[in-house]
């Protein structure tokens, strides 16, 4: 990669929400640019927004006000169908439980969304099971989800989010549901993925040891952010 890209631009972008008579202003005119190879850390107190930005990073929701760009194109004005298609092909998303399909094995959970995304299936399983490999899962790649460790399901859930090779991962407390250990190794595989893919990933944690380890830290206050 020659030099970095923006793959996220969110301009003076505004969220409220109504709740009887209240208007709650979650978002307050966000600006922020991630670049490829970026991985940035969004923090902030209960409440404050943070899965509320990824959602709206992640074309789920759609801003008041302002502005979303992914990888250079901008959302807004487009149809429902154009921005799924953006959606699944340029962006990858991690949540805290894996929402990995839980009757299919782990090889059969990357191909799925490969082929979703218009890809054939031998080519599709081809990727797959080379990048089971590089997470480290080369031997249990016929496992269902039910039948690996957290951590495991975990990494899976990372090759999903990354097999379509998207432009942007979001990512909301991926490792708030592994011991500290499990959460470390889960972490270390989710730097070498990004920093190995070039995308750029914006990952919502409570944990700030994990947050002072990436390249930048966002922090949503007030409906800002700072950082
Ligand atoms: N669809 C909705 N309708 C009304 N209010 C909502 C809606 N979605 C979220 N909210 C409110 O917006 C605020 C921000 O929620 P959000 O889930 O984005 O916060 P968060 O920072 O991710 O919190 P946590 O760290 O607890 O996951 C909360 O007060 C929440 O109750």
């Amino acid at each position: 990669m020659s030099r970095a890209e923006v793959r996220l631009r969110l301009v003076e972008v505004s969220k409220v929400y109504s709740q009887g008579d209240q208007r709650l202003e979650i978002l307050k005119g966000i600006n922020l640019s991630l670049y490829s190879g970026e991985l940035a850390a969004l923090v902030g107190p209960s409440g404050s927004g943070k899965s509320t930005l990824l959602h709206i990073a992640g074309l789920l929701e759609t801003p008041d006000s302002g502005e979303v760009e992914i990888a250079g194109q901008a959302v807004a004005g487009l149809r429902d169908r154009e921005r799924t298609a953006i959606r699944r092909r340029r962006i990858g998303f991690v949540y805290q439980y894996h929402h990995l399909l839980p009757e299919f094995s782990a090889l059969e959970n990357l191909v799925v969304p490969q082929m979703i995304a218009g890809r054939k299936r031998r080519e599709a399983t081809n990727d797959a099971k080379e990048l089971l490999h590089l997470v480290g899962l080369g031997e249990r790649i016929e496992h269902r989800p039910g039948r690996l460790s957290g951590g495991e399901q975990q990494r899976v859930a990372l090759a999903r989010a990354i097999i379509n090779r998207p432009s942007l991962v979001l990512a909301d407390e991926p490792t708030g549901n592994l011991d500290p250990e499990t959460a470390d190794e889960v972490f270390d595989l989710l730097t070498k993925l990004v920093k190995g893919s070039g995308v750029a990933a914006l990952i919502a944690t409570h944990n700030l040891e994990l947050a002072g380890r990436m390249d930048r830290t966002l922090q949503l206050r007030d409906g800002q952010v700072f950082g």
